[in-house]
């Protein structure tokens, strides 16, 4: 019986208020806690903790956009840059109502740990713009991406900090802010952003980069637990890139996918979803759920059976608040911080497996540096090659955070961040920066 149906009333995505669940908790405080779980059962010195809590540099700009009414409008935006003790740093530019100061910092903070546990040669950065796109016209977006290109570029470059998507962001708009880039510096230099149009220097395979990466990490979690991936239940917050694609995949593969969801709200039915024909039906900002009758909201979806919990979306959607309530058997992390550490606590207490974000969601970041790469060689390689890749980068980077959660007897958020955080302090201790005992 199909649970739910399609709305002879169709609302645009515009009509409809978002409903949508926000971040519960700081990400930062949440960032914070954690790591100094960390530094302590690395036995690391008080100062390590004092040095990677905050981003090494945070910019704060108000880039003024003129609007297609011809008013200027102000829009204030961010850059961090965690650590560079590895690399240039490298991470995503978010487009959102919700973007804070101290989000930014966390997600920063968090591809810092990312680059270190997949061994990349980089340290943890993100930006982020308080607009909403889905409200603003193209010729607004371009000038905005422009105008925050501008206000950021003494920061930026591909030897020093290179940005790439994330929420509400796409090729389109990295195409924008490299031609911008490319004008600021008098010359060609693709490798100042990742995430790009093939035809500019992407890399095959960047677009589904997250969603693989979720994917291969749900095929370990498989393995490790002997449960076949077919006829799993499986639900995924948010239906943009990662969630979206991530849900066709899994329903290729024979995957129940049971319930979506996008910032309107969610849909739901256990005998599963025709995943195809709601990608047909989604617009450009990942909505969907507009177009449907008895729509469910993201809360009440989180807190459906399933097998597999997959938040795509946004963070702060598993707290303490409903952690108890989850009837899953596994979560697995798609978006960034979308589960508070005490919320991870419970769940474990309750033998849900927690597989953290910095890993299921690194496949992005992976074939970021694989473009970038591409574009530093002037060569470039084949999808084939790029996901063989992809592959093999995860399922090295699983194992070593699950040695480190058995050796350490920790869960595998907490394993995550030791191994990150390792990489991070020894490159900075070697450079003089700290004393790590
Ligand atoms: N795109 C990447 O390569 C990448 C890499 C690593 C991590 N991530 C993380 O994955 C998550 C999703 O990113 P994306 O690139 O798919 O974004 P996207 O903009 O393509 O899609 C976001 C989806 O979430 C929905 N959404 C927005 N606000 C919501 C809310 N308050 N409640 C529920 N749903 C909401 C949107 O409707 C849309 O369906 C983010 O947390 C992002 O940081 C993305």
């Amino acid at each position: 019986m199909r649970c739910y149906k399609l709305s002879t009333n169709v609302q645009t995505a515009e009509a409809k208020k978002t409903t949508g669940q926000h971040p519960k908790d700081n990400p930062q405080e949440e960032f914070k806690l954690i790591l100094k779980e960390a530094v302590d059962i690395l036995g690391y010195s008080e100062e390590v903790y004092d040095f990677l809590k905050e981003p090494m540099r945070f910019l704060e700009v108000n880039i003024p956009v003129k609007m297609d009414n011809g008013q200027t409008q102000v829009f204030k935006g961010y850059r961090a840059q965690h650590n560079d003790a590895n690399g240039p740093t490298k991470g995503g530019i978010r487009f959102h109502p919700d973007v804070t100061a101290d989000e930014v910092k966390a997600l920063a903070g968090w591809m810092s740990l990312k680059c270190g546990i997949t061994g990349l040669p980089y340290g943890g950065a993100k930006g982020g713009i308080i607009c909403e796109p889905r409200s603003m016209s193209m010729n607004e977006l371009e000038r905005l991406s422009r105008g925050y290109v501008r206000a950021v570029s003494q920061l930026v470059g591909p030897t020093k900090d290179i940005p790439a998507p994330d929420m509400y962001t796409n090729s389109q708009i990295m195409a924008w802010m490299l031609d911008e880039y490319d004008h600021i510096r008098e010359f060609d230099s693709p490798g100042f952003i990742t995430g790009k149009p093939l035809v500019l220097g992407g890399s095959e395979g960047r677009e589904t980069a997250t969603s693989k990466g979720v994917l291969y990490t749900l095929q370990m979690v498989s393995e490790l637990k002997g449960m076949p991936l077919e006829g799993m239940k499986v639900i995924v917050q948010g239906f943009g890139n990662v969630g979206g694609y991530l849900a066709y995949y899994l329903h290729e593969l024979g995957v129940k996918v049971v319930g979506i969801s996008d910032a309107l709200g969610a849909i739901y039915d256990p005998e599963g979803l025709n995943i195809p024909d709601l990608l047909s039906r989604r617009d450009s900002y990942g909505i969907v759920t507009a177009q449907f009758e008895n729509v469910i909201t993201n809360e009440a979806l989180i807190e459906q059976e399933c097998d597999v919990l997959i938040p795509a979306a946004v963070g702060g959607v598993i707290t303490t608040e409903n952690a108890d309530r989850l009837k899953c058997k596994f979560v697995v992390e798609a978006a960034n911080g979308p589960t508070t550490r005490d919320a991870i606590q419970m769940l474990d207490e309750r033998g849900v497996l927690v597989v953290p974000d910095i890993l299921a969601n690194s496949g992005g970041v992976i074939v970021s540096y694989f473009e970038w790469c591409q574009n530093n060689q002037g060569y470039y390689w084949t999808k084939e090659l790029v996901e063989e890749r992809l592959k093999e980068k995860i399922h090295a980077s699983f194992l070593n955070v699950q040695n480190t959660a058995e050796q350490f007897g920790i869960n595998m958020k907490t394993a995550a961040y030791v191994e990150g955080i390792r990489k991070i302090a020894e490159a900075s201790g070697l450079r003089g920066w700290i004393n790590l005992n």
